[in-house]
């Protein structure tokens, strides 16, 4: 196999605030290859974003990132080292300026959820767009109007060249997300992560840009990391899927492996809780609990708290991520041999709810009992 445009292991970030360390990345490891788009998924606080804003080097006070190596095209663009009981930066890793003139915008794009903070409001679209293009491209004022133009015609902003004079507010949220994966994909970069990007659109206008996206994609080939909570979201874009929880992967799939062949009771709840065409509204089962605090997370696996088949070892054993089956990584000591059968249930919400719903009993027929 090639080797991956971009290779994450075992990357940690920190936040050091006054209610305690906030481990909000903690040990994520996963690759990109060239012409993938690769999902990450998770509920709110599961450190979706600030895996992203780590990998493009963005974390702010009192974040720090604190432990892993991050290769872009071989090269580190992350890499923390031990030395003498010290963390540092090696000294292959990229500078400061060699990211902000090299890698970020050129190489690694990003697109936020709120074009809104992106754009500002006193400047006009194609201004903005110009601009952003002859900073990083290295080209004239005129050559950048033309492709900002071309980009516009691109992203299917009718009439783009008196849209260019437009200013933000004068498009609809829609059209923005369209300036903005404009500008990202204006510098051709080989990797854009988009996070979350069509949250904040209605599903009409949110099934037109990633209907534009996947045609972008298939053009330029270019590599997404595409962060979303929404389940529906990864089965139409994603080629391969990280699911997060509290700072970790725990499980890692090619999205259809994901969805039929779930290994993961939190991927397993993650879907039940997404409306499907064949279900009705009424039967979707929202998780049960809420996220516990990054600061102090369970013990063993971190989601037995809401884990409707938690067992008792699940609070002692921490689980190993590990290869199930082809491409397929889960942490889980259902696949594991420490004991999960032999182990009564934890008793909690989550478990007794599970119990009432009878699933179990359809789980013990299908599985014969074992696992
Ligand atoms: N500036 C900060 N200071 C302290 N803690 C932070 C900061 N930014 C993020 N965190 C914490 O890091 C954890 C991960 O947050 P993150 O925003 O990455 O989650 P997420 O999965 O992207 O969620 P969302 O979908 O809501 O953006 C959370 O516990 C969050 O409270």
């Amino acid at each position: 196999m090639t080797e991956p445009l971009l290779s994450v292991e075992n990357l940690q970030t920190r936040f050091y605030t006054e209610e305690g360390v906030v481990r909000a990345v903690d040990g994520v490891s996963f690759d990109v290859y060239e012409g993938e788009i690769v999902g990450l998924v998770g509920e709110s606080g599961a450190g979706k974003s600030v895996a992203t804003t780590s990998i493009m080097r963005l974390v702010e006070e009192p974040g720090e990132i604190v432990g892993g190596r991050v290769e872009f095209k071989g090269e580190p663009i992350v890499d923390i080292v031990e030395d003498g009981g010290k963390r540092r930066r090696s000294d292959e890793m990229l500078s400061n300026r060699e990211m902000r003139t090299r890698i970020r915008g050129r190489e690694i794009a990003i697109i936020f959820q709120d074009p809104m903070e992106a754009l500002n409001p006193v400047f006009t679209v194609g201004s903005q767009l110009r601009e952003f293009i002859e900073i990083n491209r290295d080209v004239s004022k005129q050559e950048a109007k033309e492709t900002a133009i071309e980009m516009l015609h691109e992203v299917g902003i009718p009439e783009p060249e008196s849209r260019y004079d437009s200013y933000p507010h004068q498009f609809s949220g829609g059209m923005r997300q369209r300036v903005l994966i404009a500008m990202a994909l204006s510098c051709e970069p080989s990797l854009i992560i988009a996070d979350e990007p069509t949250t904040a659109l209605d599903v009409t206008v949110e099934g037109q840009i990633l209907d534009l996206v996947d045609d972008l994609q298939a053009k330029y080939d270019t590599s997404f990391i595409w962060v979303t909570h929404d389940m529906g979201v990864v089965a139409e874009v994603c080629d391969r899927v990280n699911v997060m929880y509290l700072g970790e992967i725990i499980e890692q799939a090619p999205v259809d492996d994901l969805f039929y062949e779930t290994k993961h009771p939190y991927t397993e709840a993650l879907l039940r809780s997404i409306p499907r065409p064949d279900q009705r509204v009424d039967e979707l089962e929202p998780i049960t609990g809420v996220m516990p605090e990054a600061i102090d997370p369970p013990s063993g696996c971190r989601f037995h708290t809401r884990c409707p088949e938690a067992r008792e070892v699940c609070p002692r054993v921490e689980p190993a991520y590990q290869e199930v089956a082809d491409g397929h990584h889960v942490s889980c000591v259902k696949y594991e041999d420490v004991g999960y059968d032999e182990s009564p249930p934890l008793d909690t919400e989550a478990t007794n709810a599970f119990a009432a719903s009878g699933m179990l009993d359809e789980e013990a027929e299908t599985d014969g009992g074992s696992r």
